[in-house]
């Protein structure tokens, strides 16, 4: 899997435009995030590791393969909450773990809240979700917490990135690949991605 990768999926791009859109109302933003978590989904597991199995079909033995080791799915509360009912239906066996940030608006520092992993994070991989990757302060706050709660495979799964975002996330944890549904221009100087969709969470939530 590339280190950084843009959809080119038709789909991806055409849900997006529609999520872009002021006027899109919260349900039809919610399911629109759904959908576009499960299309990225896909490619973020593209190398997911698998082990051989053989399954017994009406007719008799067909070769097949099952997931090696369990998948953690990570929303970062609040927005990443929608994107993880999408993978959880592409992978509806995987755990889910939770962590709260919030970014402060005036210095754009990440603050945690809360945080529900495991006793013992026993995940093969982390599947790393949030909407929007900005200053990239919140992406990699959540990957730190992971990493040192021992997780060896991390991707970090967003639908619109800053170049900036992109580029310290990249910084901080090279290893880590991100898979974007598209890559915007640039940040503003109050730390919107522009042109962006707005704010994430509150379009989602109606609270803005
Ligand atoms: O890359 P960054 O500069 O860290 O910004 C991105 C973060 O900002 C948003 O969350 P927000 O702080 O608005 O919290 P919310 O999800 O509760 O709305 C977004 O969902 C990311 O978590
Ligand atoms: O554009 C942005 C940047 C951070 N968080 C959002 O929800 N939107
Ligand atoms: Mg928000």
């Amino acid at each position: 899997m590339p280190l950084v990768s843009e959809s080119t999926h038709p789909l991806v791009k055409q849900k997006l435009a529609m999520l872009r859109a002021a006027d899109t109302p919260p349900s039809v933003f919610r399911q629109l995030v759904r959908s576009l978590a499960t299309i990225l989904g896909v490619e973020a597991t593209a190398s997911l590791p698998t082990r051989p199995t053989v399954v017994r079909t009406p007719l008799g033995d067909a070769p097949g393969v099952e997931l090696d080791g369990p998948v953690a799915i990570v929303p970062i509360l609040r927005a990443g909450l929608g994107m993880a009912d999408g993978l959880l239906d592409l992978i509806p066996e995987a755990q889910v773990w939770h962590i709260g940030l919030f970014r402060d608006e005036a210095t754009l520092k990440p603050t945690e809240y809360y945080n529900k992993l495991p006793s013992r994070c026993q995940a093969r991989c982390a599947l790393v979700v949030d909407p929007m990757l900005a200053t990239g302060g919140s992406a990699v706050r959540a990957c730190e917490i992971l990493r040192n709660s021992g997780v060896p495979s991390l991707t970090f799964v967003c639908l619109i990135a800053a170049p900036e975002g992109i580029a310290r996330l990249s910084g901080a944890m090279p290893d880590v690949p991100i898979v974007a549904g598209a890559i915007d221009e640039r940040l503003t100087d109050i730390g919107f991605i522009y042109p962006g969709l707005g704010d994430a969470g509150d379009r989602q939530f109606a609270t803005g």
